[in-house]
């Protein structure tokens, strides 16, 4: 345990400073949503009962890994409201990043709730038990060496937070895509925003649901101060690409 903490500390001080298919979607998610409880204060899932478990260490390090790479891993936690354009985005970078000759892979909110995740809802509890989870897969596929993008509403700051403090300085980079409500509802690719409206969803998030925004995100994406338009998502991409170049993710 003391030879893991030190090893991480060393690595922090010294490394570096949905798709949601039509077809079957709907009825789950009435179902689901049918189900969901809006208790914060409760939690289903029986969290750290596993007991006489050790910690074992493995031998090839992560730095062997980035090596081999000629990059490091790290988590691009992209946040924001459903329709913020998270995933287009996120896919956008990982195209950019291939051509790079990197390796990056997108873990999707609405792909993950099809497997992994799919007994949870969208209650306040569910919510941080889906990013408790995601935040353990993303911190091994970082681990792996791979620049992992991450697009979950993640509405809550404690639980994006809990992700950030469970890997090192550096490693979680938190992508706001700040755009507002109003323009999320316009463009309601999956006519949820609609259905929310119309009461036929409960606890959307931005409608009926709370967003908090990030008070620290490294990168907010938003409407531009001087000319009021939004970048495409390819300019959104390549800022997201130029930060992880200045700041050495890329190697050399
Ligand atoms: N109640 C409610 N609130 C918000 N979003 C809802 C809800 N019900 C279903 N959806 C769809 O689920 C996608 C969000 O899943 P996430 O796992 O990212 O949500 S969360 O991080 O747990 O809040 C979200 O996908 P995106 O639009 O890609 O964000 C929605 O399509
Ligand atoms: N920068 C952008 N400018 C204009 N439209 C965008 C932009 N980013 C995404 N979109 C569009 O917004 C919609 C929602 O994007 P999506 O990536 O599915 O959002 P999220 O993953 O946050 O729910 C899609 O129709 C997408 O084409």
């Amino acid at each position: 345990m003391a030879l893991r903490e030190s090893a991480k500390l060393f690595r922090g001080l010294s490394s570096f400073t949905s798709r949601w298919t039509a077809s079957s979607a709907p009825n789950q998610f009435f179902a689901a949503a049918a189900l969901q409880t809006r208790s914060s204060t409760t939690t289903a899932y029986d969290i750290g009962s596993s007991t006489n478990i050790k910690w074992h260490e493995g031998s090839v390090s992560r730095e062997a890994r980035e090596e081999m790479l000629n990059q490091k891993g790290c988590i691009l936690w992209f946040t924001g409201l459903s329709g913020s354009g998270k995933s287009t985005v996120a896919y956008t970078l990982e195209h950019a990043l291939k051509a790079e000759g990197k390796l990056a892979h997108v873990l999707d909110g609405d792909n993950i709730r099809h497997g992994l995740n799919n007994n949870l809802g969208f209650s306040a509890a569910d919510r941080e038990e889906n990013i408790r989870r995601i935040g353990e897969v993303s911190k091994l596929f970082s681990t792996c060496g791979v620049i992992t993008l991450v697009s979950f509403i993640s509405p809550y700051i404690k639980d994006r937070d809990a992700v950030r403090a469970k890997v090192d300085a550096g490693e979680f980079i938190e992508v706001y895509m700040k755009i507002p409500v109003s323009v999320c509802e316009d463009r309601d690719p999956k006519g949820l925003y609609k259905a929310a409206r119309a009461g036929k969803i409960k606890g959307f998030t931005g409608i009926d649901d709370p967003y908090e925004e990030p008070e620290n995100a490294e990168l907010v994406l938003e409407v531009s101060k001087e000319d009021g338009v939004l970048a495409p998502p390819e300019k959104m991409a390549g800022e997201i690409l130029q930060y992880l170049k200045t700041n050495g993710y890329l190697g050399k």
